[in-house]
């Protein structure tokens, strides 16, 4: 089965996660689905480096990255997903949506309420039980 490895961003303006909504896909399981913002890491970067590049390039934000917090391995239909996440700081709610089609900024308490992707469901579950 196929591999993905990606990175993701769980980005806090003080106590709110930015979510942000993945546009139509042929992959129904994925279409229109929530998930923390990042990416694949491409050859030659560390983890970090890559969620710093694809935070740029996907919302035009710059991050401050904290803290490892969980990796996730999933298995879609179609490929096995392996996401290491991150919890990350900005200063600032201002970004722009470059990929994705919509955004919010919720409490952790609000979280389990969105339509995630299935992979970020752990991710989703450590944050509640963390408080
Ligand atoms: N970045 C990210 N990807 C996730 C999350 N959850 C999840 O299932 N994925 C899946 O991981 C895969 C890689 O995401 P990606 O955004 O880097 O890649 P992509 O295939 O959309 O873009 P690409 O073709 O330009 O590389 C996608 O199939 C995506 O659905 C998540 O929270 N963050």
């Amino acid at each position: 089965m196929k591999k993905v490895e990606v990175v993701a961003g769980v980005i806090y303006f003080k106590d709110e996660i930015l979510c942000v909504q993945r546009p139509k896909n042929k992959l129904h399981y994925i279409s229109e689905k929530f998930e923390f913002p990042g990416g694949k890491i491409e050859q030659g970067e560390t983890k970090e480096e890559a969620l710093h590049r694809e935070l740029l390039e996907e919302l035009n934000v710059s991050t401050n990255i904290k803290t490892f917090f969980l990796t996730v391995v999933h298995e879609y239909p179609d490929f096995e997903l392996t996401m290491h996440s991150f919890i990350c700081e900005v200063d600032s709610k201002e970004l722009t949506l470059h990929e994705h089609i919509d955004q919010k900024w919720l409490t952790i308490n609000e979280l389990p309420d969105l339509d995630w992707a299935a992979a970020d469901i752990p991710i989703v579950e450590k944050l509640v039980s963390n408080g």
